[in-house]
């Protein structure tokens, strides 16, 4: 695959809810792409972020109309390949990191072990193999002490280890595409930098994609290379985080007059994530 073609390809998504009411939108005609790079989707709460994330990884409630006229992922189309192979798809080559790590630890099984049974179940690996390799996982995401933290339980952790640790299991499989909803919600502003810091240093090391849903627009324009503004379901607004202040629809406006800080830095510098 051309490394400049778009790993995820979205032509006119369309989600609808049914309510007492009737249908309500939550998502209409939403088009992008997205290639090896940071994107980042902002919106006041109910403009649909989340339901873009969850109707491209399949995890819509069963009541949820979804239409979409073009959906490719790696150049495979997902609305017509085998359910399995979809499958098989979602969870490995794109994946979603999860807001909270402790739903998605198993709380009774050290960390380490957690990660190098991913590595097992997907690569065959032995068990010898599979804790190297966690091991190295662990590094990846700047644990400190890789080897104290593998045997430790996920209660032990703190929110930003809890959430490194969450990504480095998500690691095993080689996704291509993370999303990544409102990952750092829980968490003070330099563990933000710092998990910001490990997910920036993996898109660049690892030539994935990453999409970032916030509803921080001065977090997503400080981290982000390119910014989608959702309002009521639909894209307002596409540009690079650099043009940010020369937006022209008047709901981007309004969400940049709420953000205090403008210019926005475009510093990626450790210091700069992690001081904000
Ligand atoms: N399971 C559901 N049933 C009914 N309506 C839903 C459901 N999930 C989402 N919606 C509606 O879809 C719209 C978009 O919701 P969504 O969660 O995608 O917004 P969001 O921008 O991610 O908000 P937040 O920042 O608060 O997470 C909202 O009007 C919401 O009420």
């Amino acid at each position: 695959m051309n490394t400049l073609s778009p790993l995820l390809d979205v032509r006119t998504l369309s989600v609808d809810f049914p309510t007492r009411h009737g249908l309500a939108a939550a998502l209409r005609g939403v088009s992008f792409s997205v290639g090896r790079e940071k994107l980042g989707i902002v919106g006041e709460s109910g403009s649909g972020k989340s339901t873009v994330a969850r109707a491209i990884l399949d995890s819509l409630p069963p009541q949820a109309r979804v239409s979409v006229e073009g959906l490719t992922f790696e150049g495979a189309d997902l609305r017509t390949m085998p359910k399995a192979r979809r499958a098989g798809l979602l969870g490995r080559r794109l994946s979603m990191v999860p807001q909270d790590p402790r739903f998605g630890l198993n709380p009774v099984i050290s960390v380490g072990r957690q990660i190098a049974e991913s590595y097992r179940l997907v690569g065959g690996h032995g068990r010898r193999e599979a804790r190297a390799l966690a091991l190295d996982a662990l590094a990846m995401v700047k644990i400190a002490d890789p080897r104290a933290t593998y045997d430790r339980y996920p209660h032990q952790l703190s929110g930003g280890m809890g959430q490194r640790v969450m990504i480095a299991m998500m690691l095993a499989p080689g996704p291509a595409l993370l999303f990544a909803d409102e990952p750092t919600s829980a968490l003070d502003s330099t563990t933000t930098g710092h998990v910001l810091e490990t997910l920036h240093d993996l898109v660049s090391a690892r030539g994935m994609g990453l999409v970032l849903i916030s509803h921080d627009l001065d977090l997503v324009a400080a981290f982000c290379d390119r910014i989608l503004v959702m309002n009521q379901g639909e894209i307002v607004e596409s540009c690079r985080a650099g043009d940010l202040s020369r937006v022209r629809h008047p709901y981007s406006r309004r969400l940049l007059a709420a953000v205090p800080r403008l210019p926005v830095p475009r510093d990626r510098s450790s210091a700069a994530l992690g001081g904000r």
